[in-house]
């Protein structure tokens, strides 16, 4: 920026702008000038960039034009939100001082800054999303670094600890998907690009992790990080005091809401690779819109904050089972006791959970308050709509007995109809503090005080014309017409003359003018005061409500989910601890739900069956068969059941599972100049490094992005890989016929095929998973389907007969699934007259000079 050192040669209010400037140099600084917030020279020119305001130059300072822009005070939050979607951040700078008393400018000061992962107007966010602000930092040597990450969400007022390999960190980028992340300046971990998310860098020494366990300690009240499974965590404390520092700094205060904690551990939660949650759509679709998807069809929730844990849920299952089955439990509840009065009740809540954390950081507006209020009052109605018979909803209603004393205090203090806005007045309830009444009966007698006067005075003076009247640069009056000035008492003093009346003003009306004057204004002092009173107390109350905003969330998740099993009519899935996935008639849920609002046909359910003694299915069948539909079902099946929900099968029985791996076939990732061949290569080999005998893998035609041969050769080894070594569950879907040979080797794989029949020249598929391979793939047919031109699909099926006879006659006899040659079985040659002459040696038995001798001879045979 056009920025000089030298500030005295500037104008004073520009002195005053460099000095903040400077405070905030990598972000755009909004300085307040009366009604507009005015931002200057590069952030000036970006801002007209970004968001089209026009550029004007005013004055001179330091020499140089001031290259300005601004935008109205009224608007800010929809430039705000403009800003922060394109992943600027925002300091505003506000006048703080009295702009009446000031000599010189008036003081201002950066009161808050606006970052993506820090926002937390409700204008800003989106409704059914969190926020999350992600510092991340590597550790420890080339050879073996560990990434600390710490994380926040600022409206949940809810930390978050993990540390994690350098392989692992794509998966927790895409599940925190973070709206900003912090890394140290000096070293940004590689994979950090990959989160598309706005970048923010922070110095070395704020990832320090000392200062990070002591911040903690502090943020959370506790003496040791022991007691929250969070000691020994290096990394991680060093990421979190970069975290905390750095919002704190952006709101401009100590995050008081913010004091709980989730320790991560990789371990415990169901593994979801980024290729997993893209391939099986969780929360957006190939094509990146966020519906249909797995969540999309999920989320029937009545508010935000059901959505949002409903999202969280999905994207963090644990493997270990007993947070699911009470959901279960509860979901099962609320199907016998009646699921549809709680979600009515919900309807009307709060955002609870972000009132609260925009009341510790004393940004709460009136109407919000007022919405916390109607919540609260209508909590003993949500109680009774809670159904018996489950432990989990019992420990959340207990969160909903929120003390009384909150929806008293807001019910005496907040007006019926607050204004939007503090600064309007209106806000506080009449009859809540005795001064602001007296305030406010000052504004609101006036006209009483004023006709009262009037009829008195002219009772007084005899003038019957007598006027009490007031305007804007005058104030009050006494008008008196010229005929009757000679009647004027002693005590009226002029205060203008005009043509045919003369204005007086009497010490009475001179000293009810002062209290009326200054009423509106310190009524509205008042009222600002008693609103931060207020928020004082509501901090002391902020456990409570926050217990209080999750409990909700949480009901409303589970509610939702009880009503989607009802509607979708969905089962209840079994754990059991041997290895299994055994589901009856299942179904792809968006599928099914997609085929019924289009009234495109039924969806035909499948069963699969995988245990101990099978742990492979071969899926061929022809294209559009289903194979992937069926494949993906399955994932979501076992997803859906890991996060608590009932599943689309009407039987389901799932053993462990610690993670869910797949690879089908994308687009080139173009951005990352990857072909296709590649990233299927680089995919596939992640899996075979990552999944163990209780993951499940699922393999869609690999090797399709070569020649038919090095794909063929691939697929077979990385099947037999899978079978042999990884023992993961694995449903492996091909085109190459070859591959059905494949189980006849191996013990613990079985072909299925999808189902298909020829009518005629057509192909009726009939989606139904059938044990055995296929017969065969009808490609052609498909291709005539998709309306290639008939001479096409004729000269097509007429190269496939050739090509099939020709294979028929020369059929190569490989086994494609040998061993793998040994290392040493490459030596199985005849011995070599180098080798004899070793294998003649005996060592004990040589002179010295044998042995120089020894070592010519074999030196000369060597280079033969
Ligand atoms: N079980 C089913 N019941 C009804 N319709 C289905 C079923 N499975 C798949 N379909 C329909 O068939 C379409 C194609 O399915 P899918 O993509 O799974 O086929 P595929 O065998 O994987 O094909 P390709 O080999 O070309 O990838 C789906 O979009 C869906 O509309």
């Amino acid at each position: 920026m056009t920025q000089t050192p030298d500030f005295s040669a500037h104008t004073p209010v520009m002195q005053q702008y460099f000095r903040l400037k400077a405070e905030h140099p990598d972000v755009l600084v909004f300085f307040r000038m009366g009604d507009f917030y005015e931002v200057f020279f590069d952030d000036a020119r970006k801002c007209n960039a970004l968001l089209d305001i026009t550029l004007t130059s005013r004055g001179q300072s330091g020499g140089n034009p001031v290259v300005m822009a601004g935008v109205p005070v009224h608007a800010l939050e929809s430039y705000l939100a403009k800003l922060i979607k394109l992943g600027e951040a925002v300091a505003i700078a506000e006048q703080v001082g009295d702009v009446a008393t000031s000599k010189g400018p008036v003081e201002r000061k950066v009161v808050r800054v606006v970052t993506p992962g820090t926002v937390t107007d409700s204008e800003l966010l989106a409704d059914k999303q969190d926020s999350v602000l992600l510092a991340v930092v590597a550790q420890g040597s080339r050879a073996s670094t560990t990434l600390g990450l710490a994380w926040l969400s600022m409206t949940q007022g809810q930390l978050g600890l993990a540390e994690c390999s350098e392989r692992e960190l794509p998966s927790w980028l895409a599940r925190l998907s973070p709206a900003e992340v912090l890394v140290d300046r000096e070293k940004q971990p590689a994979a950090v690009l990959a989160a598309r998310a706005p970048i923010t860098n922070r110095p070395s020494w704020q990832f320090d992790s000392a200062l990070g366990a002591r911040k903690l300690c502090e943020q959370l009240a506790v003496a040791g990080l022991q007691g929250l499974n969070a000691d020994k965590l290096p990394a991680a404390h060093a990421a979190a005091a970069a975290l905390l520092s750095y919002a704190e700094h952006t709101q401009g205060r100590a995050l008081a809401h913010v004091k709980s904690l989730q320790v991560h551990r990789s371990s415990e939660l169901l593994d979801l690779p980024p290729a997993t949650q893209r391939n099986l759509e969780l929360t957006l679709t190939l094509r990146g819109e966020t519906a249909p998807t797995l969540l999309s069809l999920l989320d029937s929730c009545r508010s935000g904050m059901g959505s949002r844990a409903l999202r969280h849920w999905l994207l963090h299952p644990r493997r270990e089972r007993g947070e699911a089955i009470a959901r279960h439990e509860a979901i099962a509840a609320l199907l016998d006791g009646g699921y549809e009065p709680l979600r009515e009740a919900l309807r009307g809540v709060s955002d609870v959970e972000r009132i609260a954390a925009r009341t510790a950081l004393r940004q709460v507006r009136p109407r919000e308050l007022t919405g916390l209020r109607a919540t609260l009052q209508a909590l003993p109605e949500l109680l009774r709509t809670l159904p018996a018979g489950s432990a989990l909803i019992d420990g959340l209603a207990a969160g909903l007995r929120a003390s009384p004393h909150i929806e008293e205090l807001l019910r005496h203090a907040i007006a019926e109809e607050p204004a939007v806005l503090l600064r309007d007045g209106g806000v506080i309830a009449d009859g809540f503090d005795a001064e602001l009444d007296e305030l406010r009966g000052i504004q609101n007698n006036c006209d009483a005080f004023l006709l009262d006067l009037e009829s008195r005075e002219r009772a007084r003076t005899g003038i019957a014309n007598l006027r009490v009247q007031y305007n804007k640069v005058h104030g009050f009056y006494i008008e008196v017409t010229q005929g009757q000035v000679d009647k004027v008492p002693m005590d009226y003093q002029r205060r203008q003359t005009l043509k045919n009346a003369e204005r007086y003003i009497t010490p009475e009306l001179k000293a009810f003018e002062d209290k009326a004057l200054s009423a509106q204004e310190r009524s509205l002092t008042r009222e600002k005061y008693l609103y931060e009173l207020l928020l004082d107390q509501l901090l002391e109350e902020l456990p409570t409500l926050t217990a209080l905003g999750r409990a909700l969330a949480s009901l409303d998740a589970l509610a939702a989910l009880a009503e989607r099993a009802a509607m979708l009519n969905w089962c209840r899935p079994e754990f059991v601890n041997q290895p299994a996935i055994d589901i009856t008639a299942g179904r792809h849920p968006v599928v099914e739900a997609r085929l019924r609002e289009t009234g495109a046909g039924e969806f035909m359910a499948n069963d699969c069956r995988l245990d101990a003694r099978t742990r492979m299915l071969v899926i061929t069948g022809p294209n559009m068969g289903g194979k992937s539909t069926f494949m993906r079902q399955v994932a979501l099946i076992a997803l859906l059941a890991a996060i608590g929900s009932y599943v689309p099968a009407t039987a389901c029985r799932l053993g462990p599972m610690d993670a869910i791996h797949t690879r089908i076939g994308a687009a080139d990732d173009l951005a990352n100049a990857q072909s296709t061949f590649m990233l299927e290569m680089t995919e596939g080999a992640a899996i075979l490094h990552g999944a163990t005998e209780q993951s499940l893998v699922l393999m869609d035609e690999i090797g399709r992005g070569t020649s038919t041969f090095d794909g063929l050769a691939l697929a077979s080894a990385i099947a037999s890989h899978l079978h042999d070594k990884t023992r993961a569950f694995t449903l492996f879907a091909t085109h190459y016929f070859e591959l059905t040979e494949f189980p006849a080797k191996h013990g613990q794989a079985l072909n299925c095929h999808v189902s298909a029949v020829e009518s005629g020249e057509d192909i009726v598929f009939l989606h139904e998973i059938q044990p055995g391979p296929a017969s065969r793939s009808y490609g052609v047919q498909v291709a005539r389907l998709a309306g290639m031109p008939a001479s096409l699909v004729r000269q097509a099926r007429a190269t496939l007969e050739a090509l099939e006879s020709r294979a028929l006659e020369g059929q190569a006899q490989i086994d494609l699934f040998a061993a793998p040659p040994q290392a040493e079985a490459a030596t199985a040659l005849a011995p070599s007259a180098l080798d004899e002459a070793m294998a003649a040696v005996d060592p004990d038995a040589l002179s010295p000079r044998e042995a120089l001798e020894l070592v010519y001879r074999l030196k000369k045979l060597s280079l033969q």
